[in-house]
């Protein structure tokens, strides 16, 4: 048996809706969400990543087609895993502006949210050393700083789930996460 399904035994959690992972640039969504999805037995899926299979790197589609086409295409990878009849349990990463699209907003209510949220100084190292982000092609740190805020409120009304991350190893936060999932569960599970 797997560590992850180990650990899940442990808690005894098993997700009746899909998981997905939402926050700011570089929070850690993807790494986060694939972890859970391993230590939970579940399969991950990263819109980011299904876009760029299909369709190439991401800032060779913001320039050639625009943010907006990304935006297009964004929203229809969450469809394809969300709206659909029985949406499947699956740990689903969003990339950081997902969820300003309002289709993208409806679909999540029928999902357990987690934001994932960090401050500019926890971040700051990964979003200074790493490309692939056009919208932090200049002045990186600002520009996380001035996007983190704009969409911090949609964040968090979004979310059923929020965890701080600043100085917490993967392993950690995916560790709290488990327990706050299967704390929240077996709540839902006991309610009258
Ligand atoms: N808690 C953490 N501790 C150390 N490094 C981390 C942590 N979380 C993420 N990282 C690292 O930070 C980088 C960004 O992580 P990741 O790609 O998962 O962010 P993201 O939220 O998915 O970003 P995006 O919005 O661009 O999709 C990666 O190199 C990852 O390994
Ligand atoms: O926050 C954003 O708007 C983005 C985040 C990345 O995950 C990618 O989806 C893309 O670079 C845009
Ligand atoms: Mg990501």
């Amino acid at each position: 048996m797997s560590a992850g399904k180990d650990h899940a035994s442990k808690v005894n959690f098993h997700p009746e809706r899909p998981i997905v992972m939402i926050g700011a640039m570089a929070v850690g969504k993807s790494v986060i969400g694939a972890e859970l999805a391993r230590m939970l037995g579940l399969e991950f899926i990263d819109t980011d990543q299904r876009i760029v299979a299909k369709h190439g790197p991401i800032p060779r589609l913001f320039i050639a087609r625009g943010e907006h086409y990304f935006r297009q295409l964004e929203a229809r990878a969450v469809a394809s895993v969300l709206d659909v009849a029985k949406p499947k349990t699956v740990v689903l990463s969003l990339g950081g502006g997902a969820v300003l699209d309002s289709g993208t907003q409806q679909l999540l209510a029928g999902a357990t949210v987690v934001h994932l949220r960090a401050t500019v100084d926890a971040i700051r190292e990964r979003i200074e050393r790493t490309t692939g982000r056009p919208l932090l092609a200049v002045d990186p740190v600002e520009a996380w700083t001035r996007l983190a805020t704009a969409r911090a409120p949609v964040y968090a009304r979004l979310a059923d789930i929020t965890i701080d991350v600043d100085n917490s190893s993967v392993p950690d936060v995916v560790t709290r996460l488990i327990d706050i999932l299967a704390e929240e569960s077996k709540k839902e599970n006991t309610a009258p």
